[in-house]
């Protein structure tokens, strides 16, 4: 099996690459980052340190790398049995045109193999709305071809990967935790699902899917919007912070709920799944900073991504939110120079006051009384009186 996979970053290198290339299968990153491709051709390897209560360096072997804006990319996706990305929802869109050209260059060569696709990103069906992006771009008289051969497979994602800087300089050395979640919508395969250690098949992908991103991922970005208004600036720090603890660990038994609610999860289940995830954000082996974590706050204060999502949620079961509150301030809150988002999103709320602000990022209905509950928050926190 061969693979192409877009983004030879933190969980590019350290998680869906490192898995495909243990499972046996020829992976070639595609990146924009020559240095990385080129280091990758020149070594065919690089070391991942596993860290937990038991370290290990395994290294990767085998794997080589191609510029994704080199028209190698058309001629590796002709030939490939699956691409993968890890590139952040932003560049989904980026890479969708050189994709449909792929598929093009695949269905002239009467390449009728199955392919699929996966795209391994923090959203809901990202591999869905990567397909869009693709279908936007690719002429019509293809869709039929590429409906009938290419799967678009949907999955969630999670292992904790900060950016680490290497003791020797090696700008290929990962580090990553002990803990990886890998799940794809098994229904969504063209020919049979691939048996790849680590890749778990299912067919209730969205409960999976929102699980993740609206218990971790929640409770991650709550964690650095507030570590950030406090002062402090790692993941672990905020974490140990009791005042943060307790609203972060609050913010996900509230879209826990509306978890429990929709998906019919075992609560007791819910609450040790939390328990963990407080002890992931707490690992002493890693070094995560909030500005990674916080990053690009409007895409995190999006109708459909971790915060504003699961307070719709309470919404709609009639929960309380008042940690999702607390969160969504702290987010709207966030202020950090080398962020273009947390720039606009400023400059969004010095435009337009913090209620109109919140009501146009979120899409909550002006009136909606939580719209006015966020804002005192909000003003708190302005005033470092909250
Ligand atoms: N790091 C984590 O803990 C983690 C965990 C689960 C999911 N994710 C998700 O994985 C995705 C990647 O996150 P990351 O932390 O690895 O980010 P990253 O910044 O470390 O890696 C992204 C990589 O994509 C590359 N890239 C940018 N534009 C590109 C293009 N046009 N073509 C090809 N490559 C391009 C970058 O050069 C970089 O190497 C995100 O969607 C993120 O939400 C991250
Ligand atoms: O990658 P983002 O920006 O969507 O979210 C930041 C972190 O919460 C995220 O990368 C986690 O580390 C990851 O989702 C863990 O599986």
């Amino acid at each position: 099996m061969q693979v192409l996979h877009f983004g030879a970053g933190n969980i590019g290198r350290g998680f869906i690459g490192k898995l495909l290339a243990d499972a046996g299968i020829k992976v070639t990153f595609a990146d924009v980052n020559q240095a990385i491709v080129d280091e990758l051709n020149a070594r065919h390897q690089y070391p991942v340190n596993v860290v937990g209560e038991c370290a290990t360096t395994e290294v990767v072997i085998g794997v080589d790398a191609i510029n994704s804006q080199s028209d190698d990319v058309i001629d590796k996706i002709a030939k490939v049995d699956l691409v993968t990305t890890a590139v952040g929802p932003q560049i989904l869109p980026r890479i969708a045109s050189a994709v449909a050209k792929g598929l093009i260059a695949r269905f002239e060569s009467n390449n009728t193999l199955p392919l699929n696709i996966i795209a391994c990103e923090n959203m809901v069906r990202g591999t869905s709305q990567f397909k869009e992006h693709i279908f936007a771009v690719l002429p019509a008289q293809y869709h039929d071809w590429v409906n009938q051969y290419v799967g678009f497979v949907d999955s969630a994602v999670d292992r904790i990967v900060p950016p680490a800087t290497s003791k020797t300089g090696d700008i290929l050395e990962v580090t990553v935790e002990t803990f990886s979640e890998w799940i794809v919508d098994e229904t969504q395969f063209k020919g049979s699902v691939p048996i790849i250690s680590g890749m778990e098949p299912t067919d209730n992908l969205m409960a999976f899917v929102e699980r993740k991103l609206f218990t971790l991922n929640t409770g991650h970005a709550i964690t650095a919007y507030l570590g950030h208004y406090y002062g402090l600036t790692t993941i672990r720090d905020a974490i140990l912070d009791e005042r943060i603890r307790l609203i972060a660990r609050g913010a996900m038994e509230e879209s826990g709920q509306v978890l429990i609610n929709r998906y019919n999860f075992d609560e007791v289940k819910h609450i040790a799944y939390i328990e963990k995830i407080l002890t992931r954000f707490e690992n002493p082996y890693l070094h995560d900073d909030t500005a990674r974590v916080g990053r690009q706050p409007l895409r995190k204060l999006s109708p459909s991504d971790r915060l504003v999502k699961p307070l719709l949620g309470t919404f709609e079961y009639q929960l309380c939110s008042n940690n999702l509150q607390i969160g969504i301030a702290a987010a709207l809150n966030y202020r950090n120079h080398d962020d273009e988002q947390a720039i606009e999103l400023a400059d969004i709320i010095a435009k337009q006051g913090i209620d109109k602000a919140f009501s146009q990022i979120s899409t909550i209905e002006i009136n909606n009384p939580v719209i006015a509950k966020v804002a005192k928050i909000y003003d708190l926190m302005q005033k470092k009186d909250f």
